[in-house]
């Protein structure tokens, strides 16, 4: 059990002490205790917010269960569903923790701990490259599930050189430097780790992008605390101070340095293996994947009432064109809740006795697009209402009432309602917090050029689909 704590899923309070350690976080130059800085903070207490929920009275059924070896209640992100009734109960929970932050949080914790679960259900493949790496990955799962860990997770590499290669530049990659019977020391860096400064362990594995290494010393999968001598988390600026949704929401980014860090030999996962390295970077990340298009679905919700709301505000929302337009917007929020659905219909048991969601290539392949277009559509009805609206300083002037009840309401709105929902479409479509979140949704899934070609390579029904259009252009006709 964490120092501090008393097992089992997180209470806020309890949650925000457990980041008191001594993690070496940097921010614009000054290293920072996330517990009390004024940029930090503000996510902190959203955080705080979702863990406190998931014990209120009306939800803790629905967002927690017994742990079978503690008696714990521990989350259901962690629970390893073995048959639909618990794939159902866990897919609930997800939708509880993406809807209450209106899906602004990407990597909100239900999606590592899924991650988790794809490591625990893949150990039977990790026993074949050694048995310790299963029994680790297996005690790791049970660990993080009694302790309610927050991960971040890094796959990539630094962005230095994309030309090269580790064998050329060894500072490419992460390496293990030394190793020894109780455990590794690695060396490198990581790009990047979404929510690293919140968290209370990061997970290393390697994206396909970088899994194929020359060397297998570049081949480490392994979990650390943040607060490990050596690692240390340079965060992207905040956004906080910007306020609006950044103020509640900015999860932050960060690279993750470590100089010579020493892991113990019951935190790592697999050593040197590339293939199974290839195997298992789909495996463990079937879970996540999924719950990661529930929270998308419900960003797709949050963007459609924005758009639907704009639009009745200024009085546009009968017009043909506008109409057009959030219908689309319409059509991809409803084209992601079947396709959750279709996946989910497809769920097959694991090598391991669970029950994992069908493949989410498809949607992964299409959600930048949708997301860009989405935000499209919010510009394209908001028009130059995104930037020419009253401030809060504005509405509390009594000298500029007259103006702005005159000239800056709107249809049927107040001043006030209008411009907190232009202002809250500008966050989420044009500002620095926004044009964040469209990167992430454009990046996060890796490299989409890379998923749309991997699902066109493995397209299980590609070659009927040629033997048809061979037919058609041969002229053979058959109608049975
Ligand atoms: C906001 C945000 C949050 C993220 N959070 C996380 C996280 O929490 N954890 C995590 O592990 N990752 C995270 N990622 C990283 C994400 O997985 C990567 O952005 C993605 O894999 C692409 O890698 P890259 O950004 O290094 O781009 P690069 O690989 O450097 O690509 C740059 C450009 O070069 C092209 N390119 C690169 N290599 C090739 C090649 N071999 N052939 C052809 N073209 C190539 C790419 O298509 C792209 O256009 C996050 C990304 C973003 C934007």
């Amino acid at each position: 059990m964490l120092p501090g704590t008393s097992g089992g899923a997180w209470r806020g309070s309890e949650y925000i002490a457990s980041l008191k350690d001594d993690r070496e976080i940097w921010c614009e130059g000054r290293r920072v205790d996330v517990t009390g800085d004024p940029e930090f903070t503000p996510m902190l207490t959203t955080l705080a917010g979702l863990y406190d929920a998931q014990h209120l009275p009306d939800r803790a059924g629905q967002m927690l269960y017994r742990s079978e070896t503690t008696g714990n209640p521990v989350s259901l992100s962690y629970l390893a569903p073995a048959d639909r009734d618990a794939l159902g109960r866990k897919w609930a929970n997800s939708h509880r923790w993406a809807e209450a932050s209106h899906g602004q949080l990407s990597r909100i914790p239900d999606f590592m701990s899924n991650v988790v679960v794809g490591l625990y259900d893949f150990r039977h493949q990790l026993a074949e490259v050694d048995p310790r790496f299963a029994s680790n990955a297996e005690n790791y799962y049970h660990y993080a599930r009694e302790n309610d860990l927050t991960l971040t997770h890094g796959l990539g590499d630094p962005q230095i050189d994309r030309s090269a290669t580790p064998a050329q530049r060894p500072e490419l990659g992460l390496r293990v430097v030394r190793r020894g019977a109780d455990g590794i020391v690695v060396r490198g860096a990581k790009q990047i780790a979404t929510l690293a400064p919140y968290a209370h362990e990061v997970l290393i594995y390697l994206s396909p992008a970088n899994y194929l290494r020359e060397d297998p010393s570049y081949v480490c999968w392994f979990a650390a605390p943040l607060a490990s001598p050596g690692l240390r988390v340079l965060c992207r600026s905040s956004y906080t101070g910007s306020g609006g949704l950044a103020g509640r929401y900015d999860e932050q980014d960060a690279m993750l340095v470590f100089d010579d860090v020493f892991v113990p030999m019951d935190r790592v996962f697999l050593l040197d293996d590339s293939q199974t390295a290839v195997r298992g970077f789909a495996e463990l990340n079937k879970w996540s994947l999924y719950t990661g298009q529930i929270r998308y679905y419900h960003r797709l919700r949050t963007l459609l009432g924005v758009a639907s709301l704009l639009a009745q505000a200024i009085g546009v929302n009968k017009f043909r064109q506008v109409t057009d337009l959030l219908g689309e917007l319409t059509s991809y929020v409803e084209l992601v809740r079947l396709g959750l659905e279709a996946i989910d219909a497809e769920s097959r048991p694991t090598a391991s006795g669970l029950l994992a969601p069908g493949s989410t290539a498809a949607l992964d392949a299409v959600a930048g697009r949708f997301s860009s277009r989405a935000s499209e559509i919010i510009r394209q009805i908001g028009a130059s209402g995104l930037i020419m609206q009253p401030s809060e300083g504005d509405l509390g002037t009594s000298a500029l009432r007259s103006a702005l009840d005159t000239y800056m309401c709107g249809r049927e709105t107040s001043p006030d309602e209008k411009s907190r929902i232009f202002r809250l479409a500008a966050d989420l479509t044009v500002d620095r917090f926004g044009m964040r979140q469209e990167l992430y949704e454009t990046w996060n899934r890796g490299d989409p050029a890379r998923v749309r070609s991997m699902l066109y390579d493995r397209y299980p029904d590609l070659r009927r689909c040629e033997a048809g259009a061979r037919d058609l252009a041969e002229g053979r006709m058959d109608h049975t």
